[in-house]
Order: C-alpha cells, then structure tokens, then sequence
C-alpha cells in the first residue's frame, strides 16, 4: 500500500483513491439526511445551563446526530493501520511517528461534526469485529452514568489499544468547552512497547451567533514508556473557523535528555508529515508566513517555503503543494472522489473522479518530510448527513452477515437513534425520553429493594494503570468475545 518515493517521503498507492476501498466495506450513506435546525434556537435550550456540566443536559433531537457515543469511540479505529506500521518499524523515532499520527489521526473525523452523539445508557455496549478485513476488533462499555465514562479496548496482531473517556462539557453562553478526562494507552506487539496520551481539549464556538466551528486546542504529549521519547504536538487554537490555520498542529519529538530529534506538523483535519528538526525550524515561518498570504489573496497555496518551486503554471492540482526536489509526486491532500455510486450487483462503486478541490487543498509540505497520515476524503454528500466520514456511515448499520448475534446492550439495537437514523425525529425524542425514564425507573427500583443500582459493568473493570502512576484505567476482562450474553440484559 506504501512505498517510498525518491525524496524519502512516503508515498500512499490506492490507498484512498481506490474505488473499491479496503476501510469501507458498508453501506455509503444514511437512510435519510439530516432534519433542518432552523426552527429551534440553540440559545433557547442552553440559555438555563450556562456555566453548568452539560452532562446532563439533554438537547432537543435534532442537535443530536444518530450515533451513540460509544459507536463515535468507534471512530478511533480508521486508521488503525497506522499502528500495524508503526508495530513494523524498526527505528524508534519512526514508531513514535507513527503512532502519533494514529492519535491525530483518531481527531480528523471531529471537523464540522456540530452535533451531539446520543448519551449512552449504562452497561449499553458497541462491538466493531473488523478482525478479518482490517486487522483489528473494538468493544466499548458504558462503565459508569454518572459522570458518564465510556471504557473501551481494541485489539489486534499489532497492538491493544485501550482507555476510557469522560466527555466533561461545560457550557459558556457563545461556546461549550469540552475537557474530557482518561487517559488512552497503546502497546505494540513486536516489542512490547507502550505509548500513553489524553484525550484533547475542544470547544464549539458561534453556538448563538455566526457560524458554529469546532476546535481542538491544547497539547496532546505522546509518551514512550519503554524508551523515553516524547512528542507534545500542540493545537493552535482558532479565532474564526475561515482561518486556514485553525486545525494547524506542530510538535518535537524529544529524548530522554529533550533534545529535538524530529519536528512533526500538519493539520488535525487532514494530515501529519514528519521532517528534520532544523528544516522545519529554518523553514517553518517562512513557509507559514507564505501561506498566510496566500490565504489573504484568497489563492490556493502552491507553497515554496523553504523548499523548491512548484512546476510552471498549469492547473492548479494536488501534486502542486508539494515542495520535494524530485518532480512531485502525488502524495499531496487527495481530490474529492465519489464513491457513493450505486451499481446493479449492489455493490458501491466509484465511477467518477470529481476534479472539484475540497478545502483539503491547503497545506504544502517542506523539503524532506515524509506523509505519516492523511485523511480520506469524505464523499460530496457527506454535508447532508451531519457531515459523517465514510467510515462513520456505517457505524450504525445493521449488518451482521452470518456474524454471530450482538448482545442486547448493542448501540445499534437503540431504537431512538434508529428513529432519527431513519429521519422520525418525532418518534427518536419519544424513544430518548423512554429510555431514559426507563434507566432511572431500574435504579429507583434497584434501590428500593436495597440492591445496588451501580451493577458493575460487565466487560471492563476499574484499576490502577499498569504504567501510569497514581492513574487508574479500565481493563477489558476479555471475555466479551466469548459471545455469551446469557448475563446480559435487554437495556432498551
Ligand atoms: C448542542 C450541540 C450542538 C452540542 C454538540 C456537542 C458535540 C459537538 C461534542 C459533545 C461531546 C464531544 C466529544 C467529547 C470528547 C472528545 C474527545 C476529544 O479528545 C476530542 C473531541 C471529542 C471527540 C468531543 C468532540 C465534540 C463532541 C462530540
């Protein structure tokens, strides 16, 4: 899938491009595209919570989008191919890429995605057994309600990768700040190494007046445990959603002593490309300062900054970010690419290569870097289905294709977020709100009875972190494959 061109970088073959893409192997698009907001005020309904936890705030249907938020942890996995090579490189430096770019890489999905994932109930589960085609299987618990914890645990040949988030959102009258707390570990096979990181930070903005935009701000610090090296990528927070730089993301990695042994720098939403320290330092402002310009004069960027002159004058196209010595060659931000296409066997094929450039066009490269990551681009359609990945859209699809059964704590058995999956925003509320009456009608009872109404979880238990001080996680127990859910019970 990867080779190298003659500049050293990384070259990505029908990785994206490919009509018949490995990643995607469901359904292309939602059974209904999402309902209009325009009659309801957001103001309106968050008016009463300012400066509270959002966590129990619960927001009309339609600000929600249909996924749970276990089946958005999901989403993590995309590219869990990053992990496969950074299990198979032999440099460290190389795997501590690598694995970083699979950590921004669990981020990009979050761009536009202006909607609320449904809050899961307690002990509801989500499974994404991708072990054959992709290399790796998910499971995802809601371990506690209150504060909202959702543990989960992915595995593979590669790797374990597992953690647990609690999305803590607050509210600021313009804007939600969201602060979520875990901590995620990964630990690759081959030698038994483990990386840690925090989730990040982010907020909406504009949620009274303009337009509403999502920023991932702060540091993400990628740690080695076994040897020491490090990567703080920071997250350069945006005043407006038009600045370009906005989802702009830099870092060093470092040793043990913090000497710079490779710079890292992208853009959460669309790539990580790694190069030499003193490259990026040399070259970096003034290649920042080139594309700020460039924005100015509303041109598309064909970035020399530091490094060569792109081809003369043609259509402006991808191959033209890039700044290597050699001929470019196409490793910049891809072209939008249909993919929705039906045809007769039923399968989805692409027959169309739109030459429209995305918004993805933006960002060159510096001599010398090499693409750890890039995103897929998402299909044209995207936009009318709360602006969903490919990979997202079939989250929720039913499909179990002589796979064993699901348990009945799945998310994709919720019938609120089938409803509104389905375009019935009406019957998805009704259904919200029975469910939720119903989980707190069984911990009344429970307690009535004097019973305990926090019945542990049934796949993942809480302990200290194995590599973390004074940090605890929660740990998958395993058995969830076994594919006995003869304990667990009907939760919707
Ligand atoms: C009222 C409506 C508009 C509010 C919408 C809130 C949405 C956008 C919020 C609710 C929970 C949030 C998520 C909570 C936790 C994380 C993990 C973090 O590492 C990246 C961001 C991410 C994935 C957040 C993205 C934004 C998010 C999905």
């Amino acid at each position: 899938m990867m080779s190298l061109v003659s500049n050293g970088a990384v070259r990505f073959e029908s990785f994206h491009d490919d009509p018949e893409d490995v990643i995607h192997t469901g359904r292309s698009q939602l059974p209904t595209t999402a309902a209009s907001r325009e009659q309801i005020s957001l103001w309106s309904v968050l008016k009463q919570s300012v400066g509270k936890d959002l966590s129990r705030l619960t927001v009309p249907v339609v600000f929600n989008e249909p996924l749970s938020f276990l089946q958005r942890l999901g989403e993590y996995m995309e590219y869990s191919d990053l992990l496969r090579l950074a299990d198979e490189q032999d440099d460290a430096v190389k795997r501590l890429e690598y694995v970083t770019a699979f950590a921004v890489s669990t981020l990009a999905s979050n761009r536009d995605r202006l909607s609320k994932p449904f809050n899961p109930l307690l002990h509801e589960t989500y499974e994404l057994d991708r072990l054959e085609d992709l290399g790796f299987r998910f499971v995802c618990e809601q371990v506690s309600h209150h504060p909202p914890i959702s543990a989960f645990h992915a595995d593979g040949p590669a790797f374990r990768f597992y953690g647990s988030i609690y999305p803590k959102l607050k509210f600021w009258g313009r804007s939600i700040d969201c602060q979520p707390k875990g901590i995620l570990t990964l630990e690759l096979t081959k030698r038994n190494e483990v990386y840690t990181w925090m989730p990040i930070n982010c907020s909406i903005h504009n949620l009274v007046m303009g337009k509403m935009y999502i920023d991932l701000h702060g540091t993400l610090e990628v740690i080695c445990h076994s040897n020491d090296l490090s990567v703080k990528v920071h997250f350069k927070s945006s005043s407006s959603w038009l600045g370009k730089e906005a989802n702009h993301i830099e870092g060093y990695i470092v040793d043990k002593s913090k000497k710079k042994l490779r710079a890292l720098y992208g853009d959460w939403s669309e790539f990580l490309a790694s190069c030499g320290a003193e490259t990026f330092e040399a070259n970096f402002a003034a290649w920042d300062k080139e594309r700020k310009e460039h924005k100015e004069k509303k041109q598309p960027v064909v970035g020399t900054g530091g490094g060569h002159s792109p081809p003369p004058a043609r259509r402006f196209s991808t191959t033209d970010m890039l700044s290597s010595p050699e001929p470019p060659e196409d490793i910049g931000m891809p072209l939008v690419h249909c993919k929705s296409t039906k045809v007769s066997s039923g399968k989805k094929r692409c027959d169309k290569t739109c030459s429209k450039i995305t918004h993805l066009s933006v960002l060159p490269l510096l001599t010398g870097s090499t693409v750890l990551w890039r995103v897929r681009p998402r299909p044209p359609i995207s936009e009318q289905f709360y602006h969903f990945t490919l990979f997202a859209m079939a989250l929720n699809e039913m499909n179990t294709n002589g796979r064993a059964p699901l348990p009945p704590t799945d998310s994709r058995l919720r019938p609120d977020v089938r409803l509104m999956e389905d375009g019935n925003i009406d019957g998805a509320a009704t259904e919200k709100h029975r469910l939720e009456e119903k989980q707190r009608d069984t911990r009344t009872t429970l307690k009535k009875v004097k019973q305990d109404p926090h019945k542990a979880p049934s796949w993942f238990t809480q302990g200290p972190h194995p590599f973390v001080k004074d940090q605890d996680t929660w740990h998958f127990n395993g058995c969830y494959w076994n594919r006995d859910w003869s304990n667990s019970e009907y939760i919707f």
